[in-house]
């Protein structure tokens, strides 16, 4: 579906992810409905987030039908507009407790996704429930969110001896993404497997604790706990995708015949045109502190945490000792005011930002709370840390995850690192 440029009128308010919001895009035509990604073009990581989503799309374009369409893309003097098909049925991030079928054609749709996003040589990086739409079909997800995607091929990407990227959001990121030292396919299936815990249970696979997290995923040998209502054939499943090795963990094509999924088949789901899933109905399955300075906090964070891990605390803590807030950041003050604007229908809030120091930058795309219990603005730009919900925020893990001195692990990060 082409959308002409100014034929269109802005509707509500869909959602809001680090680097721009979303909202349902109607056709003065007709009527029809879309999405409508839109990035400040004086926001330059939001612009050039947008920009690489829109250039990987159009490189995926209508090449699977569980991969949200693109329809297009226009621009104001102030702004930029990517435009998608529109999928009403939410993200997966919040479903846990859904029968288990679901759970399966959940799962095996995101594989066909990542299986064709691969096969263009494109590694997503930022695979999580919340990116994970569903459409108006029963039963059927598609993969969106291509803002911090690459291609494999790319000379940045490739030259990894001089400069690693990653990305993504650090409760799905790989160990090795995390460590900075790879993000490539096999990345993408780590954070998948965490998707699919995150599916049975609707709360992230690892607890967030901020940086004892990133620690934990980057440098222990430990796995995500796995729900309690996974079969063995699924503890299996996820044991292909969850391995620390990423040579060992299984690719798609290996992902999409084990029996987990098998029973979910093409002849269940029609792929010989994208649109024919449109019409398919039915999945029938056999089967704190005082005042202190961001950078302080952040290191304090790390203090003590890494006792006899040198190397994980110096790469932790060296990336949390020389980033610093950008206090003045839309992000944060869009935050609060949308907060504040229950009408506005804003799923999650987002920014916070951290930039360069010596060759190391941090991007936190998130929200870190320093607030005090006030609830004046000014106030809450300094004094303690705490979750940005006052607990434990969207981790969903209860009591055990405790709200303080916690890092927003939940949303997008991107972590660079130069070697010089
Ligand atoms: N095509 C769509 N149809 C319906 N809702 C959508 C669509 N695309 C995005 N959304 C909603 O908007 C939210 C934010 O979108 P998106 O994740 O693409 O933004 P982002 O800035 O890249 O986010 P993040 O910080 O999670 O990476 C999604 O979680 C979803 O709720």
């Amino acid at each position: 579906m082409e959308v002409e440029n100014s034929k269109w009128v802005r509707g509500k308010m869909i959602g809001k992810g680090s680097y721009g919001s979303v909202c349902v895009g109607i056709r003065e035509s007709d009527g029809g409905r879309f999405a409508v990604k839109t990035a400040s073009k004086q926001s330059l990581q939001s612009l050039e987030s947008l920009e690489n989503e829109i250039k990987i799309l159009r490189s995926l374009s209508s090449s699977s039908p569980f991969i949200v369409e693109y329809y297009g893309d226009d621009e104001t003097t102030s702004h930029r507009n990517l435009h998608l098909e529109y999928l009403p049925g939410g993200d997966v991030a919040r479903i846990g407790g859904v029968d288990v079928e679901l759970i399966r054609s959940y799962a095996w749709c995101l594989v066909k996704a990542l299986k064709e996003v691969h096969s263009k040589g494109v590694v997503h990086c930022d695979i999580k429930g919340s990116n994970v739409l569903a459409g108006p079909t029963h039963g059927v997800v598609k993969l969106a969110d291509f803002g911090s995607s690459k291609f494999v091929n790319d000379q940045e990407f490739q030259d990894q001896r001089c400069k690693i990227v990653s990305r993504g959001s650090p409760l799905w990121m790989a160990p090795e993404a995390v460590r900075g030292e790879a993000q490539g396919f096999e990345s993408d299936i780590w954070s998948y497997g965490c998707t699919v815990i995150e599916m049975f249970t609707g709360v992230p696979a690892w607890q967030d604790n901020g940086a004892r997290t990133l620690f934990k995923i980057g440098y222990s040998s430990e796995l995500p706990e796995y729900p309690k209502n996974v079969s063995e054939l699924g503890r299996d499943f996820l044991d292909k995708c969850l391995n620390r090795n990423p040579e060992q963990r299984w690719s798609c094509d290996q992902l999409l015949q084990h029996p987990f999924l098998v029973p979910v088949t093409v002849s269940k789901i029609t792929e010989s045109t994208p649109r024919s899933i449109l019409d398919w109905n039915n999945l029938d399955f056999s089967d704190d502190e005082e005042e202190s300075t961001p950078s302080s906090l952040l290191s304090s964070w790390c203090d003590g945490l890494f006792e006899g891990e040198s190397s994980a605390r110096d790469r932790v803590g060296k990336l949390a000792s020389t980033v610093m807030v950008n206090w003045e950041s839309d992000g944060w003050e869009e935050v609060r005011c949308l907060r504040s604007k229950k009408e506005e229908e804003v799923s999650e809030g987002t920014s916070s930002e951290y930039s360069d120091f010596e060759g190391v930058s941090w991007t936190i795309p998130t929200w870190i709370n320093l607030s005090s219990s006030s609830n004046d603005d000014n106030d809450e730009r300094s004094s303690s840390v705490s979750g940005a919900d006052g607990g434990g925020g969207r981790c969903g893990h209860g009591d055990s995850c405790g709200g303080g001195d916690m890092i927003d692990t939940t949303e997008r990060i991107n972590i660079e690192i130069w070697f010089k």
